[in-house]
């Protein structure tokens, strides 16, 4: 059996990368969203439902890209409604894996459309079209070319989780696909780690 000795694991700080795409996240984009986790319901709610519930699903499904390996997210709400936003553009998420439920309310229109991964996207020529079944939810690959068709009547609200592994991201961001450029964050940050530097106090050496 092996004994770790106390403060011998890596301190991991949470990070973003700072090159950005202009297509990337498609926070930002909307009118009305709400962050779960500026209204406390990341540690009660979403990290649970992360870590009991999607992450051993997520590995039997998605192994390949990091499936088993998620450690973060971002949650958030979206509405669509008649004269607000009433639909998304096509776009990939900052995310390893992402899932979008239907919340409600009553709604015709705003079927999600995929295409291919991002990577290779000629392959949108002839997307695929999925309807939001309320109390259901979909799961993609972020990298996933997707959008959301117009709102025809009604309200939509969807929760959308974004999936993250940073023992993936941390390789190969998946938004600039480079090794990420890391700056330090709050909370999740953009679901990427780095070890904090080792600081040695001096004083005690003398
Ligand atoms: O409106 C939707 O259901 C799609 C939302 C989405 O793709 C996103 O927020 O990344
Ligand atoms: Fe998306």
């Amino acid at each position: 059996m092996w004994l770790w000795p106390q403060g011998f694991w890596p301190r991991l700080s949470t990070a973003r990368c700072r090159v950005q795409t202009s297509r990337a996240s498609s926070s930002g984009w909307r009118q009305c969203q709400v962050l779960l986790h500026e209204l406390g319901l990341d540690e009660p709610l979403v990290t649970p439902l992360r870590e009991r519930f999607l992450q051993p699903l997520m590995a039997l499904l998605y192994p390949d890209c990091g499936g088993g390996w998620l450690d973060s997210h971002r949650a958030f709400v979206v509405k669509y409604a008649p004269g607000q936003d009433r639909e998304l553009g096509c776009h990939y998420d900052n995310a390893e894996l992402t899932i979008n439920v239907a919340l409600g309310k009553a709604f015709t229109g705003g079927a999600l459309y995929f295409g291919g991964l991002f990577q290779a996207p000629s392959a949108l020529a002839k997307p695929l079209e999925v309807e939001h079944v309320v109390g259901q939810g979909i799961l993609h690959r972020g990298g996933q070319l997707h959008g959301a068709r117009p709102l025809v009547t009604g309200e939509r609200w969807n929760l959308v989780v974004w999936l993250r592994a940073s023992a993936v991201r941390n390789r190969l961001c998946p938004m600039c696909c480079r090794k990420p450029d890391l700056v330090d964050d709050e909370g999740f940050g953009d679901g990427f780690t780095r070890e904090e530097p080792t600081t040695v106090d001096l004083c005690a050496l003398t």
